[in-house]
């Protein structure tokens, strides 16, 4: 298992994270456990940052929430000096709880309900990414409730679409997100935002999709997008304060995988949108980007027991553990792949051919097909690498099984940022429901 930021295998054979030996993680805190490398977010984060500063180019990292939210991360994002952008009331609610600064918040979503909206507006966040027409009749009456005027970027979908490494150009866009550009809806939109009533228009926003290996696609759709925005500057007379390009920006989950430095991406951008304001004569905008998975997902790691194996001679070697798509739902939902290891015994020779298999019932629930790995036995520890985006963010109770606990690691130091989900949390609202108390 490629070993990320501060993991490293230790004299004992252990696997360390943060300078925490796994095995006594898993004493402290039992598994499944979901494990994250502070320094690395940290430094990851400061790669976004000083990419920017070193351009001098003005502009908002944000970090995208739905990676992995929680009290304690947000915190973090705070500290880091980030933004946050936020898709739902229940992450707006965690950042609210946090502390977060309201005015660095942006709120996503193509369903924003008006609760959600009042939510919001109420609280004064940054900005609306505005999504569809519904929600700029609904953000219309928020401002007028609460008397003030509410700041928004246009959700547009630039007809870029990532596919890894893949780019296709759509010329009929085909996304449940944004405004079309080719039908006019976005030229529409701009005409009922930009009243100067309700609506600050701060400007646009687009992602072209995630887990991306190269420039191309961001640098396509700076083109794309300027195209427009001459378009509207001469038409509408508009011209952005702020360019949102999103996320998107790919980690190595395996062998094979080839992120480039976050550098290469925000310096190709930028170049991209030098280039395009010189040569269609539109002042650059303020940079915006949201990044989720490249800022936490190699800085997770989940821990697992073993406990059961089943091997069928010639056929396979099943290895379970205490967790599985509860805990990570992305090998069963995206076919993803990751790389692992017997965390207290890491010096151990690779004997064996194992599957790793969840404990759900279900036979899609398998965690890793294929990884060679020592002999393993009931008690063992397996770690899995890179389970840091939309694993716990994803996690879910099938089986009515409970959410595995989450722990930060920094400086040999290990702090539960978020409890272990007990039996009794998992009956708690049908028990409440029913009138009866949880004390029958
Ligand atoms: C609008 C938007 N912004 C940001 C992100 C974060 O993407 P990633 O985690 O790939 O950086 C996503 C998810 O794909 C998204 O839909
Ligand atoms: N949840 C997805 C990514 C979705 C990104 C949000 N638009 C994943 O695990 O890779």
């Amino acid at each position: 298992m490629y070993t990320h930021g501060t993991s490293r295998v230790n004299d004992l054979g252990h696997l360390e994270i943060g300078h925490v030996d796994s095995v006594d993680l898993k004493e402290q805190f039992g598994t499944p456990l979901y494990v994250y490398d502070v320094a690395l977010i940290r430094e990851r984060a400061n790669d976004f940052v000083q990419a920017f500063k070193k351009r001098g180019i003005k502009a908002q990292v944000a970090y995208a929430s739905k990676a992995f939210s929680c009290v304690a991360m947000v915190q973090l994002a705070k500290e880091l000096d980030l933004s946050l952008d936020v898709v739902s009331g229940g992450e707006l609610h965690t950042a609210l709880v946090a502390g977060f600064p309201v005015e660095k918040i942006h709120f996503h979503g193509n369903n924003k309900s008006p609760f959600e909206i009042d939510m919001a507006v109420e609280a004064g966040i940054g900005c609306f990414v505005v999504d569809n027409f519904w929600e700029i009749e609904l953000l219309k009456e928020a401002a007028k409730k609460y008397k003030r005027k509410v700041s928004v970027l246009l959700r547009i979908t630039p007809g870029v679409e990532a596919h890894t490494h893949e780019y296709i150009s759509t010329g009929q866009e085909d996304s449940k997100f944004g405004f079309d550009l080719i039908s006019g809806q976005a030229e529409e939109a701009i005409l009922k935002v930009n009243d100067g009533e309700a609506f600050d228009m701060l400007g646009f926003h687009c992602h072209i999709g995630s887990q991306i290996f190269e420039t191309t696609g961001f640098v396509m759709t700076v083109e794309k997008v300027f195209s427009y925005l001459a378009e509207w500057k001469s038409k509408l007379g508009y011209t952005p304060q702020v360019l949102n390009l999103g996320g998107g920006f790919g980690i190595r989950y395996i062998e094979g995988d080839t992120p480039l430095p976050v550098s290469h991406y925000i310096d190709a951008t930028i170049d991209a949108v030098e280039a395009q304001s010189t040569k269609l004569g539109i002042e650059i905008p303020e940079i915006w980007i949201e990044p989720g998975r490249s800022l936490v997902g190699d800085a997770g790691t989940t821990l697992y027991t073993v406990g059961s194996e089943k091997e069928i001679p010639e056929v396979r070697h099943y290895l379970s553990v205490d967790g599985g798509m509860t805990d990570n739902l992305r090998p069963a939902l995206y076919q993803a792949k990751y790389e692992a290891m017997i965390a207290n015994r890491s010096h151990d020779t690779k004997q064996e051919t194992y599957s790793i298999a969840g404990k759900c019932c279900e036979s899609g629930d398998m965690l890793i097909w294929d990884i060679a790995l020592p002999f393993a036995k009931a008690g063992d520890i397996l770690a899995v690498s890179c389970t840091g985006a939309y694993g716990y963010s994803m996690a879910n109770n099938y089986n009515r099984i409970p959410r595995p606990a989450v722990v930060f690691v920094e400086n040999g130091q290990s702090t539960l940022v978020v409890k272990r989900e007990t039996y009794k949390d998992i009956v708690q609202l049908d028990l409440q429901l029913n009138g009866n108390s949880l004390e029958k």
